[in-house]
């Protein structure tokens, strides 16, 4: 991957976890508590598994971490930030710093696949000009060389995905968070972007990834987030 510059001036200290829990609970309006007593750190510049079966809480949980959603109780701190401290002003900033892979992709449908992944350097301020090699070549790592031009829509699931991908990575953001981001990949791709997400973390980025593929969980010796209904069952002894 072509580095490019970081997209905000990092004013995190070296000590500070890029994100840190404290007895977190979320529960959906008046619903039931679907997370519960959640404590731990994702120290700056580590790579961490999130799994747990359908129905954990593993998407709520990334949620809370782009401030999606607040949580119910407990504190989250992004940065060295205490995120409930935090003026609205400064939320575009703060997931600026952060690449999300949804797992609906969120791609938009009226850009085409080069102008959705280069939509976070545009958001920078980068010129064109400056951005364009770096897209073309991500792209055609991905897979997606041939279809630099194609709108969302005409492109299958995986390509999606992959599209998705390479938009929550080109701005090497300070931290990467992704939901089931092989998904819809087969096992030789879903090897491929592992590989590109060990590529992003060597460089220094944060990196979480919620699966419940045990296979590709396994396939890395990472430390592990583990939920069962709402709760970490187990999580790395230095988090
Ligand atoms: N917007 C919502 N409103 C109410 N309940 C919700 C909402 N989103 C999720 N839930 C509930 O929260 C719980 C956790 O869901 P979540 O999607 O976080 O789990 P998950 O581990 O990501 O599941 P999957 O692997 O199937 O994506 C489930 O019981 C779900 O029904």
């Amino acid at each position: 991957m072509t580095p490019t510059p970081r997209p905000s001036p990092d004013l995190t200290r070296e000590t500070d976890p890029a994100v840190r829990f404290d007895a977190v609970g979320l529960r959906y309006g008046r619903g039931p508590e679907i997370l519960s007593d959640l404590s731990f750190d994702l120290p700056s510049g580590s790579f961490h598994f999130l799994t747990g079966p359908s129905g954990a809480g593993k998407s709520s949980l990334l949620r809370l971490i782009y401030r999606d959603r607040q949580p119910s109780r407990g504190l989250i701190s992004l940065f060295g930030r205490d995120t409930a401290l935090m003026p609205r002003e400064d939320l575009p900033g703060l997931r600026r710093r952060i690449g999300v892979v949804f797992q609906d992709f969120r791609l938009l449908g009226h850009l085409s696949v080069f102008d959705n992944v280069a939509l976070p350097l545009r958001v920078a301020g980068q010129a064109r000009a400056s951005y364009a090699d770096d897209v073309a070549d991500l792209l055609a790592w991905v897979g997606l060389g041939e279809r630099l031009h194609a709108l969302p829509a005409s492109l299958s699931g995986g390509e999606q995905q992959r599209a998705a991908i390479a938009r929550a990575v080109i701005s090497r953001p300070d931290l990467l968070i992704a939901d089931e981001p092989t998904g819809n990949v087969d096992p030789a791709m879903a090897h491929r972007l592992l590989r590109l997400f060990v590529e992003l973390n060597r460089l220094g980025t944060t990196v979480l990834i919620a699966s419940h593929d045990i296979t590709l969980v396994r396939s890395l010796n990472a430390p592990v987030l583990e939920l069962a209904e709402g709760r970490l069952v187990s999580k790395p002894k230095a988090a």
